[in-house]
């Protein structure tokens, strides 16, 4: 894997062959399981997953990976090991796994608030990790990751881990101090988008539209709004105004919004998942 990794080989030279593992099944694991296989970086038949669940099993059975009820097979067969168990498992499966961990395994975390050091602390000293946190939308290569390197991962493994990432959304590289943020912005956020897109639909219905109509329509709009957001470089508020016809539509509506105190609710949102993320984190 390193040596490929040196030669600066294609994204998909580099994963082709590698062996990719997820602890814990569910959904999360699927997403990014089905992100990874659909881009062409890692073949199913390479990626192994353990859980307790057998309908989590099933569906990555369905997309042509193997399955475990053992979590120490998947560490046994493959090179990067996904944990990708609720956080407050995190430590009982390292404990579990720990003993027969190589020392060339790289461990990938996704658990929200745990933390690079406790993480390390419960594997042989020495071994690879890379914290990230995803989000959902992986299922449609549309997520948000940011990653952070553990002491002994080198920047090797983050090109790996990026390059996973960046098949099935963005990934940026940033700090460990940033990642509960991480969690309550875009970790949450795709479930705060959930409910817009949700109220925006009901507000269609509520002036007459037909249900699929409304929801095709908000959902769309978002979509469409992120776009402009990412795509023109343009501020948000910009985008905003220019929406806003003098004496329109548009700006009896954002006074409402702003009425109802709609910015500081998202802005909340995201300050109490994030400090629930850090209260995640300090549960051991
Ligand atoms: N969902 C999301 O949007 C995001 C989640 N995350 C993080 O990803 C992780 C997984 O979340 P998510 O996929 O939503 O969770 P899920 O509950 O969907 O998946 C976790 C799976 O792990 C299984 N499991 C429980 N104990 C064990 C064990 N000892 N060994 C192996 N498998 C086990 C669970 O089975 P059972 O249900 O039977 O307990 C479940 O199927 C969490 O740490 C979360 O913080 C990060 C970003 C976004
Ligand atoms: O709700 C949670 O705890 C997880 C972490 C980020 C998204 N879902």
């Amino acid at each position: 894997m390193s040596t490929q990794m040196a030669t600066g080989l294609s994204k998909s030279a580099i994963t082709e062959n590698i062996m990719v593992g997820f602890i814990g099944a569910g959904r999360m694991a699927q997403a990014m399981a089905k992100g990874f296989i659909s881009s062409g970086l890692v073949r199913a038949g390479n990626i192994t997953a353990s859980d307790n669940n057998q309908q989590c099993l099933q569906i990555l059975q369905d997309l042509g990976a193997n399955t475990t009820r053992k979590n120490q097979e998947v560490v046994t067969k493959s090179d990067l090991v996904v944990l990708a168990v609720k956080p407050h498992i995190v430590q009982p499966v390292l404990r579990e796994v720990a003993p027969i961990v190589k020392s060339d395994t790289l461990f990938v975390s996704i658990a929200a608030g745990v933390t690079i050091e406790s993480i390390e602390s419960n594997l042989p000293a020495g071994t690879r990790v890379v914290r990230v946190m995803p989000n959902t939308p992986a299922l449609v290569s549309a997520g948000a990751s940011v990653l952070t390197k553990g002491t002994t991962a080198s920047d090797t493994d983050s090109e790996l881990v990026k390059a996973l990432l960046s098949s099935i959304g963005i990934c940026e590289e940033g700090s460990e101090s940033y990642l509960d943020a991480v969690t309550g912005l875009s970790g949450s956020g795709p479930a705060y988008a959930f409910v817009a897109i949700e109220a925006m639909a009901d507000g269609g219905v509520k002036q007459g539209l037909p249900r699929e109509l409304a929801l095709k329509l908000a959902a769309q709009t978002l979509l469409g709004a992120a776009k402009m957001v990412l795509e023109t470089g343009k501020h948000p508020g910009q985008l905003k105004d220019e929406v806003c016809s003098p004496g329109g539509t548009t700006i009896e509506a954002i006074a409402s919004l702003e009425k109802s105190g709609f910015r500081g609710a998202l802005i909340d949102a995201v300050e109490v998942a994030t400090l629930r993320a850090h209260a995640l984190g300090a549960k051991k």
